[in-house]
């Protein structure tokens, strides 16, 4: 039993999710997924804007070998806060298949950082999304920067696509390789050559060392149809947008799954069918095994890769 209370209307992760019809490459990797608690062992942070089910490593593993997938990479989710124990854990009893993205505080010492990278972290995240954390100043966030640099780390950010041109000349001053979440939330009712996502293209044309991940398309869908009773064509709207950076960046794109998928309100989708979206977004077999294997190989697991 969880000894904390759930957000109301909060949605669980589907259970008995099918078995995709993609089949992965070998080796393919997870790169986006986080664990929640359980919160009787790992408990949610004071500061945290929602209070989700809990969602073990365990879970995440046998998804994973559910979908076929080799490895993940466990992104700190913001109901731990700066409270890493949980994805730590995840990482270390994965048999060095899990890596992680830290949150951490000003505070945080080498020798926490060097803990953390000895259980598998390289990255940070910092979190520009309101509904999620409090602000954090930028001068903080730079002086972490600089010091993660050191460890050859590298940051993750997640924010809506309205505040890009605000956070323009901060993201562009990071010392870094950065990682865009989910494509920074691209509305997907605009236009694909609108002003608002030519805008993100344009951020990472001009600034090779941005990555992003081309995941939660149901996070992102406005018209479905939902990745659910075995549908096969789903998210048709987000289609165009992510199959757009895929094709132009293929180099500098990651996938994952998002399991457990927190604050969904509208569904919550059959982690297979979200496996068989990825070949409309990466349409070649040279593309998926960019996407999920060679990509996150290059920035997780640099000494194994090729
Ligand atoms: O859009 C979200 O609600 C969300 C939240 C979190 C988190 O709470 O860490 O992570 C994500 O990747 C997405």
């Amino acid at each position: 039993m969880s000894t904390f209370t759930k957000t109301p209307g909060w949605l669980d992760w589907y259970a008995g999710p099918s078995k995709p019809r993609f089949q992965v490459p070998p080796g393919s990797v997870d790169a986006h997924c986080h664990v929640f608690g359980p919160g009787a062992e790992f408990p949610y942070a004071p500061e945290r804007k929602y209070t989700p089910c809990d969602a073990s490593k365990h879970e995440l593993y046998a998804l994973r070998d559910h979908l076929g997938f080799a490895r993940n990479v466990v992104v700190q989710a913001t109901c731990h806060g700066a409270d890493n124990r949980a994805m730590v854990d995840a990482c270390l009893s994965s048999g060095g298949k899990a890596r992680g993205v830290a949150t951490v505080k000003r505070s945080v010492t080498d020798e926490e950082l060097q803990a953390l990278h000895a259980a598998g972290v390289r990255g940070v995240r910092f979190n520009f999304v309101k509904r999620l954390v409090d602000f954090t100043p930028k001068d903080e966030l730079l002086e972490i920067a600089g010091r993660i640099a050191k460890l050859g780390w590298h940051v993750v950010i997640y924010f809506e696509a309205v505040d890009l041109p605000e956070l323009w000349d901060f993201f562009t001053a990071l010392p870094t390789t950065v990682v865009v979440d989910h494509m920074g939330r691209p509305d997907v009712t605009k236009p694909i050559d609108g002003p608002e996502f030519e805008l993100f293209l344009k951020f990472m044309r001009q600034h090779p060392n941005v990555w992003s991940k081309v995941s939660c398309p149901e996070r992102l869908s406005v018209t479905g149809p939902k990745a659910l009773n075995g549908e096969q064509a789903a998210y048709q709207d987000v289609v165009p947008f992510a199959r757009k950076v895929v094709e132009e960046f293929p180099d500098r794109v990651l996938w994952g799954t998002d399991w457990p998928h927190p604050n969904l309100k509208d569904h919550m989708p059959d982690d297979g069918l979200l496996v068989d979206f990825i070949p409309h977004i990466a349409p070649t077999a040279e593309l998926q095994k960019k996407l999920l294997v060679d990509n996150p190989m290059r920035l997780y697991w640099p000494e194994e890769a090729k």
